[in-house]
């Protein structure tokens, strides 16, 4: 190494500069991620570097490591991959790559690193750590530094952000950019089903994951496949035949089709590699099926991120910032993690620790374990999976004197999920012996039609609810009438039909695009009402752009809730979100307005991102998306115009989204278990009980049930139908910084929504 001698360039005491690069294999959301990190570091009033090309970069240096500016990241939300670009590095895993990386970080004067990347990733920035002070000291006794030239950077200060379609990383829930990558194998899975359909054959899907089963047990769960390999919990010795026993059981119960997924690392248990080939050949040879293997390749990290993905890599990037600012010489380095609807920071060390101990696992073939150590939520999946894929285990049925008839009804708008928790029910019920039964058509259904010839009430065979994983809408029809308006009809119509579950006990499964239920964060529905509302802004951000000095007013649907719009909001990177509990008011308006002349009196004409702001169907009495739109265009002194669209119940989705359909199983099986914890209980007994009556929900960290009374007297804001305390309230303010817009300030603000 040549000696230089540099002395790293001074900063004001506080400032910092903060680097982030992308490592490993691409994944959908990291632009966000580095979006995120470069404005949040901008904005604390650090400086931005962004390293290109992954570790390759660090160890190259030199311009590999640029500043990035605030505009730099423009747009960066809607791109896929990383445009940072990303490397397996190998000079990286010697430790003379090291060296030369830590020369050229302090070299530029860099005192923060954040690496988004996966389980190698993090390993590779976890042993960087580790070595950091050797390093520095080897930097200093090569000659390379003056000893006090290096006094600043004797800690390294690194974050890891989870970015990988791998979904490989203990202690977090999701990886930026797993559900994106889900999103693509389940539209394959979708695409694939139609002509497996036609033709009753079977298929055969390669899913990507490396070692993790993550992708391909969710991809089992949300297309409903008639068998999954997984790496960390393989098949029986005998699964040959237990595979064919399955698939030819649901052929003789009227499927026409057959899905089998294999995750590229599964094999049996003796770790023989399990390949679609051969899987392909047993169900040819074995059942005579016409069988053809698909493998779905690089398109799972291909297009563009899922709106969870822009939120996630988004938050954590934040976070990534904020975790670098609290920092002290004594804190261990951290990795931004997500748990249910939590962003959390954990240690890095043990996430990496804990990471690497479920390879070891499955090589001494403790699969028990390797299931364990890929967390609770892994578990409860491949309990819901293998629960609902397979109807005449005798060792699942209950006895029959706790066998209930289990009543489903769907109330309200549709939301995307609904009828995949109803598939999930219905198999659940089926598995232990109950009989699952469809209320058709909501309350007034229930009550006007339960002694028709085809009644309102009609038991759900199997076969009947098999291919709604991933059918959007309500199959069983849904209804916005309570049964308080005709309460005699409801009743009379359960007791005919003998249904024990539905009043007491029941669980109320929240599934509503607004996402403004109390009792839980999260709603099945509004990841796909998300979705639907991200493409048709990337749309309309793209005319915007195009036509250059443009605002566009979008409105969104929430009912009350300013849920929708501020995710949206950080998912496009809108300029503004106007939501009910903010209310609007003519100081907001005429501050965004200054704001975005002064966006657009500095755009020279290169700015590409078309600016949206977002306004929640009832964040205003009198200013309507319409009215905001026209203010917007007669106050910009002809600088730049306005439009305002209203995507309206495109918001309700198409085909539900992985994450709805894979929480509506977990939502819908977890319900019948709790449902089925009162069979055999005395009416008396279960009325005391509070949670005979209760919401399924994400509370933070955790899926729990709430007692219905509680969350209605203490959680219910019901003139406005929302929770009294919305979690995603502070979110607010992260999509003005990152647009850089003042905050509208509190004492103007007058919240004058419309009534729910
Ligand atoms: N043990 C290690 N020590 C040092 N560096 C490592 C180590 N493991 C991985 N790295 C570095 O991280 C880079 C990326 O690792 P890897 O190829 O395993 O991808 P990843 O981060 O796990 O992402 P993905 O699995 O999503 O592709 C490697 O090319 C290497 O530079
Ligand atoms: O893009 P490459 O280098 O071929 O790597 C493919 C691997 O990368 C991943 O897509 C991400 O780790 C794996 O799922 C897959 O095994
Ligand atoms: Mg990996």
């Amino acid at each position: 190494m040549a000696q230089v001698n540099l002395a790293p360039p001074a900063m004001p005491a506080g400032k910092k500069r903060i680097a982030v690069m992308t490592s490993g294999g691409d994944s959908q959301g990291m632009s966000g991620a580095v979006r995120a990190v470069v404005r949040q570091t901008i904005a604390s009033g650090c400086d931005a570097f962004a390293v290109y090309e992954g570790y390759e970069g660090l160890v190259q240096g030199g311009d590999m490591i640029k500043q990035m500016r605030w505009e730099d990241v423009r747009g960066w939300l809607s791109e896929g991959g990383t445009l940072i670009g990303t490397a397996r590095c190998m000079s990286f895993k010697e430790r003379a790559g090291r060296l030369q990386a830590a020369k050229n970080m302090i070299d530029k004067g860099i005192d923060a690193l954040v690496v988004c990347g996966g389980d190698g990733s993090l390993t590779g920035a976890d042993r960087f750590r580790g070595e950091w002070p050797s390093l520095v000291e080897e930097l200093v006794s090569n000659g390379t530094f003056k000893k006090e030239a290096v006094e600043p950077f004797r800690h390294l200060n690194i974050v890891g952000l989870v970015g990988s379609i791998d979904n490989d990383l203990a202690g977090t829930d999701a990886t930026i950019g797993c559900y994106s990558s889900l999103q693509r194998i389940c539209q394959a899975v979708d695409y694939i089903d139609a002509t497996a359909f036609s033709h009753q054959r079977a298929f055969v899907v390669e899913v990507m994951g490396r070692h993790c089963g993550w992708l391909a047990l969710m991809a089992g769960v949300s297309t409903g496949a008639d068998f999954v390999f997984l790496p960390e919990n393989p098949p029986s010795e005998n699964w040959e035949t237990e595979m064919c026993e399955i698939v030819q059981r649901h052929r003789k119960l009227g499927k026409r089709k057959t899905i089998v997924i294999v995750a590229e690392g599964a094999h049996d248990r003796q770790l023989n590699a399990i390949s679609p080939n051969k899987v392909k050949d047993l169900l040819a040879g074995k059942l005579g099926l016409d069988t053809r293997v698909t493998t779905l390749g690089h398109v799972q990290r291909g297009g563009t991120a899922v709106a969870y993905d822009r939120m996630l890599s988004t938050l954590q990037g934040v976070e990534a910032v904020k975790a670098v600012l609290d920092s002290t010489p004594e804190t261990p380095s951290p990795v931004i993690c997500i748990v249910e609807n939590k962003i959390v920071r954990k240690s890095l060390m043990e996430a990496v620790k804990l990471t690497q101990s479920v390879a070891e696992a499955i090589e001494r073939k403790d699969f028990k374990a390797a299931m364990k150590l890929r967390g609770a939520e892994f578990d409860e999946y491949w309990t819901a999976y293998s629960t609902t894929v397979s109807t005449d285990k005798e060792e699942l049925l209950l006895p029959k004197e706790k066998r209930m008839r289990v009543g489903i009804i769907h109330v309200g708008a549709p939301a995307g999920g609904m009828n995949a928790a109803t598939r999930a029910a219905t198999a659940y019920c089926l598995t232990r012996g109950h009989t699952p039964i469809a209320l058709h058509n909501g309350f007034p259904g229930l009550a006007r039609h339960y002694k028709d010839e085809e009644s309102s009430v009609r038991e759900i065979k199997w076969l009947d609810a098999e291919n709604w994983a991933s059918k959007g809408g309500s199959e069983i029809g849904t209804n916005r009438a309570t049964p308080s308006e005709d309460y005699d009809g409801v009743s009379d119509a359960l007791t005919h039909h003998k249904i024990d579950a539905l009043f007491i006990p029941i669980v109320v499964l929240p599934a509503t695009v607004s996402n403004n239920v109390p009792g839980t964060e999260y709603s099945i529905g509004s990841d796909t009402c998300l979705n639907a509302l991200i493409d048709y802004c990337d749309a309309i951000k793209q005319s915007a752009a195009a036509s250059r000095r443009r605002v566009f007013v979008v409105e969104t649907q929430g009912g009350a809730s300013g849920y929708i719009a501020t995710i949206a909001g950080l998912s496009i990177g809108a300029v503004a979100v106007y939501t009910p509990e903010e209310g609007i008011h003519l100081k907001m308006i005429a501050s965004d307005i200054e704001h975005l002349k002064e966006q657009f009196a500095k755009d020279k004409g290169q700015n590409r991102s078309g600016k949206i702001i977002l306004r929640n169907e009832k964040a205003s009495k009198t200013y309507t998306t319409e009215i905001i739109a026209n203010i917007i265009r007669e106050e910009s002194g002809g600088k730049f115009d306005s439009r305002f669209a209203v995507p309206g119940h495109v918001q309700q989705g198409g085909i539900p989204s992985p994450m709805d359909r894979v929480r509506a199983v977990r939502f819908g099986v977890k319900s019948m278990q709790h449902i089925e914890s009162f069979a055999g209980k005395s009416k008396d007994e279960i009325a005391n009980d509070p949670l005979s009556c209760s919401v399924i929900g994400i509370t933070g960290a955790q899926v729990q049930f709430s007692a219905m009374e509680k969350v209605e007297k203490e959680e219910t804001d019901w003139k406005d139908r929302r929770p009294k305390n919305e979690f995603w309230m502070d979110l607010v303010s992260i999509v003005d910084t990152l647009s850089g817009r003042p905050r509208p300030k509190k004492e103007d603000s007058i919240a004058a929504g419309l009534p729910a």
